[in-house]
Parts: structure tokens; sequence; C-alpha cells
């Protein structure tokens, strides 16, 4: 049985319309125009417990408001939604203790106490029992490598030190469930590191559930078996890496800056999939077409003043996958 389900979930922002022109400000007060965001349109997908789901898409995919329903801080607008048999929003607190969450760039510790009173608070307001807090906190100690400030108030923390130290605070109370909601934005190597190896250890040993949404490709390289991609509220992919990549990792990408602007570069072999003043990414297939070849073809019919082959990121997969839709 899955442990999280969405089924047609959809979430509308409604903001006012701002009004132009003279009073703009009180016009815009009083108005009664509003426009509608989409931010989620009709997502279903199901997690079963254990699974580590990286759930990504390009900024304003609709990533942030989908976690925030299943912690219950946002109200679906409609849909079904069940975490471990709660609907988040009717039941926050029921729902809150079978959940750990971390947001990159907020954090849920106390800012003045040292890092161990925070621990210690969350580990009361959960009802932790003593030896299980005690196990818990010396196992995060030690893989999170948190030994050295523990007794330092957060306020004084490094990114690193923090986002370490609030990912412990998200497990301490044994949650089903962990929201990753970039995890490693902004962080050295180090530190990411630490915390990827934390997330796969907990998953592995414990069977913590995962939901992470990350911009960083080595994350999801490291951590996720499966991808949930949206774009525009919608789910475009919903499987495992390996077939995406397979499809999709042949594919290179020529970016090419021209001497003039412009919007398609109209070659044999190479696909146009973004074009931005006169910088131009084409997606090529190196098998049929050698890049040698294509780079020739280009500079014949356009002015090149510089180019660069780059192996699909995860936001290239994302762009064809967009592309090969919109086209069908
Ligand atoms: N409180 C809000 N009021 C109005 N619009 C909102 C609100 N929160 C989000 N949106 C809009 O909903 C859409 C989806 O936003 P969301 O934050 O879920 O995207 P995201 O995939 O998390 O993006 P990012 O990768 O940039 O964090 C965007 O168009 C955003 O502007």
């Amino acid at each position: 049985m899955p442990l999280i389900e969405t089924a047609a979930l959809v979430k509308e922002f409604k903001r006012v319309r701002r009004k132009e022109g003279a009073f703009a400000g009180v016009r815009t007060l009083f108005s009664r125009d509003f426009e509608t965001t989409r931010a989620v349109d009709d997502i279903s997908f199901a997690v079963e417990p254990g699974e580590l789901v990286g759930y990504l898409g390009p900024n304003g995919a609709g990533k942030s408001t989908t976690i925030k329903m299943l912690t219950g801080i946002l109200t679906p607008t409609s849909g079904h939604l069940d975490v471990a048999g709660v609907t988040p929003w009717r039941q926050r607190e029921r729902n809150a203790r079978n959940i750990g969450v971390v947001f990159g760039q907020r954090s849920q510790l106390w800012w003045d106490l040292p890092l161990i009173d925070s621990f210690r608070m969350i580990g009361r307001l959960y009802e932790v029992p003593k030896d299980r807090y005690r196990a818990n906190l010396d196992r995060f100690v030690d893989i999170l490598g948190m030994g050295s400030f523990m007794d330092t108030p957060v306020r004084q923390l490094s990114l690193g030190q923090r986002m370490r130290g609030d990912l412990a605070a998200a497990m301490l109370y044994e949650p089903k469930i962990l929201y990753l909601d970039e995890p490693t934005v902004g962080l050295d190597v180090i530190a990411k590191e630490r915390i990827r190896e934390f997330v796969a250890e907990l998953n592995r040993d414990t069977g913590t559930t995962v939901l992470l949404t990350t911009h960083d490709m080595d994350d999801v390289e490291r951590l996720c078996r499966r991808l949930i991609l949206i774009d525009h509220g919608k789910v475009l992919y919903d499987g495992p890496v390996a077939p995406l990549k397979e499809h999709y990792a042949p594919h290179r990408e020529l970016v090419v800056q021209l001497a003039a602007e412009t919007d398609v570069v109209d070659i044999d072999g190479a696909e146009t999939v973004k074009a931005e003043g006169g910088r131009v990414w084409l997606s090529f297939d190196p098998r049929e077409t050698p890049a040698a070849r294509l780079i020739a073809a280009v500079s014949a019919k356009y002015e090149i003043t510089d180019l660069s082959i780059t192996e699909p990121d995860l936001e290239g997969v994302i762009r064809r996958m967009y592309l090969e839709r919109e086209s069908r």
C-alpha cells in the first residue's frame, strides 16, 4: 500500500491583478480583479514505503507547492491527498508526527539556543523515549560530523552546519517520511556529501521514505532511483532513472554564441532547444551527427564567436523532454 498518494491534485493561487496609472495602489487595494496561477495542475502519484524519490523540475514548476500540501502547510484547491493514512491539511498534528521536513532556505531550529538544546526541545515535544533519543542523537552526530558545534547557538552556525542540524532535528523522532526541499543548496562539497551520506544511510537502514527536490544533479545521481519530473504543475515523467538516462544520455548539447541574434539554427541532425540573445543550445546525437560535422555545418551558415559542447544535465533532459511533448 502506498505511503504517499496524490490523485488529481490541484493548487491555485489567486492574486489581485495590479492596476496601472493614477492611484494604482489604492485601486489595487479595492480591486476584485484576480489573476489565478495553477501551481499544481492535476498531479497524481504514489510512493511506496522505503522509496527514495526525486521530485524535480525547473524553477516555478510546482515542487515546493506540492511539498507544502504534503506537509499540511497548504490546502489543495481540489484533488485527493493521503500521507500515511492522514489527510495532511485536516490532521496537521497527526501528519507532523509522521513526517520530517527540511527546507534548504529556512531553519526549524531555535535561533538563540545551542544546537543541543534545540534537539532536546524536539525530543520532548515529540515525546521520544530517552534511549531512542540518545541512540539517534549519537548516530546522527557521528554520521553528520556535528560533534564540534553542538554547543554553538544556531545563529552562529555556518549554512552547512545549520543544514546538518536541521536534518538531524527532522529525524530525531523517527518519522516514516522525510521531505527534503533543496537540502544541499549553497553548501560546499564536503557538507553536501555528509548530507547525501546521511540520507542514503537513513533510507537503507531504517527504510525511511524520502521525497527530495533539488536542482543538484549530483544529489539525484547519488540518491534517487526513481524520478518524478514536473513542469508547469504537471507530471512529465514518473519512473526509474536508468531508462530516462538511456533515452537521453546519448545526446549532447552544442552551445554556440552567434554574431547575430537567431531564434532557430536550422541544421540537419540537430535540434534547437533554447535560444537567448545570440546564444543557441543545439541538441544532437553524436552517434548520428559527429560533433565536428555539426560545427562545420553551423559555421558554414552562421558566424560563430564562441562554442562549447556539454553533456546533458538534468535541466537539459527536462528541456528535451518538454520539447518532445510540445511537438507531439
Ligand atoms: N503563495 C503564493 N502566491 C502566489 N503564487 C505562488 C505562491 N507560491 C507559489 N506561487 C507560484 O506557483 C508556481 C509554482 O511555484 P513553486 O514554488 O511551487 O515552484 P518550484 O517548482 O518549487 O520552484 P523553485 O525551483 O524555483 O523553488 C510559481 O509560478 C509561483 O510563482
